[in-house]
């Protein structure tokens, strides 16, 4: 038996999950503030921004808990593609695209922190210079083990990849950096950064949003097999137990034994 960690499997997203995950986040952020008036949150690629989206930019329902303040957001990216922010391939360009630019005007921005790309063919650099920027927000190193973030919105590949963290890569035995690079990549483009594990499991919350019958294989493999507890979104559940939810939709558990359902609202 598996960690015990929050599932969650609602009919479809746009009128279910979106919202359950709406409630979560705000939970999340309403914590955050509590703990420090800021929410450091990590973002990845894929389908999340857009999902996201649908959560954060609902209107709200007028009460107190259901505020989204985001002049109290700082957004980084928990793995990035070594291209230009502007690139097809950026997930700084999908999550600008697909979230942020859709704020509404007049309400607040979040602070957010792309990768800098003046030496994007030296992937180590890159890494070495995002991994500077997280110390300069949490501490500095000395003084924080490991950058805390409030919350981690997370991916999970059909291969069971999260973060740019592939399985069997070497990547996951790394226990020192924070932010490692990674040049071949199982799935282009092959320059990426990424969070370490250590620092994903670190994370106060972490959420997985995978839908789609597309995810049911490896959720199959991931909640039901030996194998599959040592990909990296295995790993993540066996790391960080009950801080980590999954937002799934009906598609992509269908015949998959979660050992816990439930529903956030
Ligand atoms: O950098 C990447 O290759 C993607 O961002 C990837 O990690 C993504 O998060 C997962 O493959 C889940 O993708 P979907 O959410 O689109 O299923």
């Amino acid at each position: 038996m598996g960690r015990t960690v929050n599932l969650y499997s609602f009919p479809n997203v746009d009128s279910d999950l979106a919202p359950n995950l709406r409630k979560y986040l705000l939970d999340a952020q309403n914590e955050a503030f509590k703990r420090h008036d800021v929410f450091r949150v990590a973002v990845s690629g894929g389908s999340l921004p857009k999902t996201l989206a649908k959560a954060l930019l609902a209107p709200s329902n007028g009460s107190d808990d259901d505020k989204v303040d985001f002049s109290k957001w700082e957004v980084f990216y928990a793995d990035e593609r070594c291209v230009p922010l502007t690139h097809d391939d950026s997930n700084h360009k999908l999550v600008k695209d697909e979230w942020l630019d859709k704020i509404p005007q007049g309400m607040a921005a979040p602070k957010v922190f792309p990768i800098d790309v003046s030496q994007l063919e030296d992937v180590q650099e890159t890494a070495d210079e995002y991994e500077k920027k997280l110390v300069n927000i949490f501490a500095s190193r000395d003084s924080v083990k490991l950058p805390l973030f409030d919350l981690l919105l997370l991916g999970c590949g059909p291969d069971g990849h999260t973060c740019s963290l592939f399985p069997d890569h070497q990547l996951l035995r790394e226990s020192d950096a924070w932010v490692l690079p990674i040049s071949d990549s199982p799935k282009p483009p092959a320059k990426r950064i990424t969070l370490s594990l250590p620092v994903v499991l670190a994370a106060a919350r972490i959420a997985f949003v995978a839908t789609g019958g597309g995810k049911k294989d490896v959720l199959k493999q991931i909640f039901e097999t030996e194998e599959g507890r040592h990909l990296p979104c295995g790993l993540v559940n066996e790391g960080a137990g009950e801080k980590v939810s999954w937002f799934c939709d009906q598609a992509a558990t269908e015949g998959v034994n979660f050992p816990r359902r439930g529903s956030v609202i």
